[in-house]
């Protein structure tokens, strides 16, 4: 492809991005994949460029661009190279014409940034949100050691703070090594690998993964519990909930249960848990508001009635996982939000309708404390955002 045609195809790219965001469609990755599996003209460089681009443009956009070209013309505005590529020839774009719309900068939609505000982030920690995410995994203690994996993989250092984290060059092909398909690694961010931790989850005790999605942070849970005890990884998403058990198989992780839950019907599905979890991790659906860095186009799609609706889950799912807890147990609240609607307020309600609980320190702790938990972000820590609280039943 000419420099032109690949300025022509992000621009395409982000037209169909932009309107997948305001309909709820798919997401910019898969758009984009998409988009090439039926160009096989273009070689490698040429994907990689066009994506950089793509990706360039929505960093940049903090509302939601007009067009494609107006997302394209905002970054060419900095970037004489890209500039250059509006001659018009070839399948190049039009050139540039005198008061054309361009995408407007920021962070985010300026409701959104007022949320931010409002929650203690200042213009550094925001702008933070939307750098680029470095490439984080997590050892496998089930299987091996970090110095073992750091040995076999001279390309990795070690993350700043997770005992387990590993990092590695953006672009490095983790799935096919084969440290990755013998399950000694897997790819998690450093933030998720510490808020994972904070359920100190022990060898033999019963614990519910109550929100475990594919799993991510039910492998952690089991490599920590050294395969000893009862694991329960729950999910009201078939399709996610599947993609666990050949991630457990490939970890070795044997202890864990998986169940769907049904929307509405699930404490009465987890009858046979209740009051009898030492702890339950609740990583709760959230506006993801904390991991920009992975899908920047997200701040495009969150609305204030998407957020409230989300509210209501994470109230739900808080609920729900108080009642699984033993007396005495501990219930640990993770969202990848830095909104305090879904943190700290989440917390303060939820201790407000549940008389004789109480918050609990995380040892060691994690980032920086927040209102009722601890908080990681990016400009701070490095790390995905991330909030943090542990609660404790009455005995
Ligand atoms: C942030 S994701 C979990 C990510 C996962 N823990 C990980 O580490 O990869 C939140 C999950 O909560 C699930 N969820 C939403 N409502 C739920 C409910 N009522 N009960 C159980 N899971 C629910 C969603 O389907 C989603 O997979």
């Amino acid at each position: 492809m000419t420099p032109g045609a690949r300025t022509q195809a992000a621009i395409d790219l982000l037209d169909e991005i932009v309107a997948a965001a305001a309909s709820g469609g798919a997401a910019a990755d898969t758009l984009i994949a998409r988009y090439f599996a039926t160009r096989r003209y273009a070689g490698s460089k040429d994907r990689r460029a066009v994506r950089e681009l793509v990706y360039a443009a929505i960093r940049q956009a903090g509302p939601v661009p007009p067009s494609g070209r107006a997302a394209v013309l905002a970054v060419a505005d900095q970037d004489p190279a890209i500039a250059a590529t509006f001659d018009g020839t070839g399948h190049g774009p039009a050139p540039i014409t005198p008061d054309e719309p361009r995408a407007e900068g920021g962070v985010a939609p300026a409701w959104l940034v007022e949320a931010l505000t409002a929650s203690g982030l200042d213009a550094a920690q925001q702008a933070a949100l939307v750098d680029r995410a470095p490439l984080d995994l997590r050892v496998n203690g089930l299987a091996t050691t970090r110095d073992a994996v750091l040995e076999q993989w001279p390309d990795a250092t070690v993350t700043p703070h997770a005992p387990m984290g590993i990092r590695l060059p953006n672009g490095t092909p983790v799935e096919q090594s084969d440290l990755y398909r013998a399950g000694l690694v897997e790819v998690q961010d450093e933030g998720s690998q510490l808020v994972g931790e904070a359920l100190a989850a022990k060898p033999g005790e019963w614990l519910v993964d109550l929100c475990a999605g594919a799993g991510g942070k039910t492998l952690q849970l089991a490599a920590a519990m050294n395969n000893q005890g009862a694991l329960l990884a729950c999910d009201i998403d078939r399709a996610r909930l599947q993609r666990l058990a050949p991630r457990a198989e490939r970890a070795g992780a044997t202890i864990i249960e998986s169940r769907l839950l049904n929307p509405g019907r699930e404490a009465e599905m987890l009858s046979d848990w209740a009051a009898k979890a030492d702890g339950v991790l609740i990583d709760a659906p959230c506006s993801g508001t904390a991991t920009w860095r992975r899908n920047p186009e997200a701040r495009w799609r969150l609305t204030p009635e998407r957020l409230a609706r989300l509210g209501a889950m994470q109230t739900q799912v808080l609920d729900i996982g108080a009642g699984l807890v033993k007396p005495g147990g501990r219930l640990v609240y993770i969202v990848c939000s830095l909104l305090d609607a879904e943190g700290s307020e989440q917390v303060a309600a939820f201790l407000s309708r549940h008389p004789g609980w109480s918050t609990a320190p995380i040892e060691p702790g994690i980032g920086t404390l927040h209102g009722l938990g601890q908080r990681l972000d990016p400009a701070t820590h490095g790390t995905d955002g991330f909030f943090v609280a542990c609660l404790r039943a009455p005995c």
